[in-house]
């Protein structure tokens, strides 16, 4: 069985199909990754955004609340805390908390914690906060700033509120008692709810001391609750004003990106999240389409890329062994054509040959004006030869004096032939006499040097005559037969003379 190799167009073919195939596939994962990458960079603008928003939002609903306690500490100031007083005052907090839909509700306490004037509508004065975190922290701080409490529930509604307290000091400085304004969660709620940050984002409003105030999903058992544990306040909001985390949640191990920040004027900060698969599945779902898409065109591509290589393949077969059936022929031809010019049993020219090529030179000594020398030699007694070793062994020694003879042939237009039976001829174009006399004493003693046995020759071996025929000066009526007959009575003279010998 014959192999072909793969040809090279095949070959090509099926490298820029296999580049084609890649280049679409490397194309697809470059466009699905930068789409990634932009999808990714809008969620972190987004939980940017959303947190810069939420900061800003927190921070002015506060400075309300606290500004509201400063109007109350200067009225306090100015008109004490007789009857009448705290009656004007009742009403006024009463339109104030109308007035603010964020406050719940506004309340005044004396140094001892009682209730003195609120802005519900009717004061239960049996009450007592002196136990609440922001109570005892005004009563052992001098300080007269605003202060933002953890989360407690309400005494009065019982509902989650964020507290903000200030100071209320004695004319002499000591402790007086505190005002203090509660920010109903709801409020929150009902802002943090028109966002939207899908089934698994979470908002977060925090105190800086990682207390949680108010968490989206709503989680009632977790306000108030430290989150000081919590990557997002351990590793990023405790140590940065703002920024960007994307991370795993320890609680339903959901992977989020965080976007936090710190409120300008409270000791608060807000973090919004959007869960990473949520955020990513619009990417993930175009990526598997155009997967699918990508996969289905290599595919298409890679079948009509094999079918192309396989019809190149088919081709280049047919082609290849076309090629070598032309070769086989061609080197069948010249085999026929070395057949016909050539002796079967000496390997020199055949008498065709011969005769094309002397006559070929003759044309052309008569062009040129050189001379032109033929040999003829014959093989002495070779009719004895026959009779004493057997025809084979006369073939044999036929051969061995063609070799002798094919060493006369010196340039390239020389050609020695067999003449017929055991007569051998050599053409020596542009040779003269004296030339073709010195080729014709080489061949004579290179027969003579083989040392061919031959007893019934004088000296034992076998010798050859050698007649020489040499033309100048060819003159266009003269034919061949003229110059092979020159050389033939030249051999008979050789041979009459005694053998083994050059007769001119
Ligand atoms: N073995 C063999 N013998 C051949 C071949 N061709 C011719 N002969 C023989 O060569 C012999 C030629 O003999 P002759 O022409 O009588 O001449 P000769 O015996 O060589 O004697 P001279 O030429 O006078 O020396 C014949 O007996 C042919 O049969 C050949 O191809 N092979």
């Amino acid at each position: 069985m014959v192999h072909y190799k793969r040809s090279s167009t095949a070959l090509l073919a099926a490298t820029f199909v296999l580049l084609a195939c890649a280049a679409i596939i490397g194309l697809d994962i470059w466009r699905t990754w930068q789409a990634h990458q932009i999808d990714e960079r809008d969620a972190g603008i987004s939980v940017t955004n959303m947190a810069r928003a939420l900061a800003q939002h927190a921070d002015d609903t506060l400075k309300e609340a606290d500004t509201v306690l400063v109007g109350l500490l200067e009225r306090l100031r100015i008109d004490g805390t007789g009857p009448a007083a705290l009656e004007r005052l009742h009403r006024l907090l009463a339109v104030q908390v109308k007035e603010l839909p964020q406050l719940n509700g506004i309340f005044v306490y004396d140094s001892q914690g009682r209730w003195i004037v609120n802005s519900q509508p009717k004061l239960d004065n049996t009450q007592n906060n002196a136990d609440r975190e922001y109570f005892i922290y005004h009563r052992d701080h001098p300080g007269d700033g605003p202060h933002i409490g953890p989360p407690v529930r309400s005494r009065s509604t019982g509902k989650w509120i964020a507290t903000v307290t200030r100071r209320v000091n004695n004319a002499d400085g000591s402790f007086g008692g505190v005002v203090l304004a509660t920010v109903d969660m709801a409020y929150f709620q009902r802002f943090y709810d028109s966002f939207n940050i899908g089934k698994s984002g979470a908002i977060l409003l925090g105190l800086n001391s990682g207390t949680i105030v108010f968490r989206r999903p709503l989680r009632e058992d977790s306000i108030g609750k430290s989150m000081a544990d919590a990557a997002i306040f351990r590793d990023h909001a405790s140590k940065n004003a703002s920024g960007l985390a994307i991370i795993k949640s320890s609680q339903d191990g959901v992977v989020r990106i965080n976007g936090y920040r710190h409120l300008e004027t409270f000791p608060l900060f807000v973090s919004v999240a959007l869960s990473h698969d949520e955020v990513f599945a619009e990417w993930r779902a175009d990526a598997y389409m155009h997967m699918v898409g990508v996969l289905l065109l290599v595919t298409g591509f890679a079948v009509m890329g094999r079918r192309m290589v396989a019809q190149i393949d088919h081709r280049s077969i047919a082609e290849n062994e076309a090629n070598e059936a032309r070769a086989q022929v061609e080197k069948l031809n010249q085999i026929l054509e070395r057949l016909a010019l050539q002796d079967g049993l000496t390997r020199l020219a055949n008498r065709r040959q011969f005769d094309v090529a002397l006559a070929r030179e003759m044309g052309r000594a008569v062009r040129s004006g050189r001379s032109l020398a033929l040999i003829m030699i014959d093989v002495d007694r070779f009719k004895l030869y026959n009779d004493l070793y057997g025809h084979l062994a006369g073939d044999e020694c036929l051969r061995k004096v063609g070799k002798s003879i094919l060493s006369g042939e010196r340039r390239a237009d020389d050609l020695a032939a067999r003449y017929g039976g055991e007569e051998f001829t050599i053409i020596l174009p542009d040779c003269d006499a004296a030339g073709a006399l010195a080729i014709a004493e080489q061949i004579r003693l290179a027969v003579r040097a083989q040392q061919i046995e031959h007893t019934a020759n004088p000296d034992g071996i076998v010798t050859v005559s050698l007649g020489i025929g040499c033309l100048t000066k060819v003159k266009r009526e003269t034919s061949v037969r003229d110059l092979i007959s020159m050389a033939d009575q030249a051999l008979y003279r050789a041979k009459d003379e005694g053998r083994d010998r050059v007769g001119m």
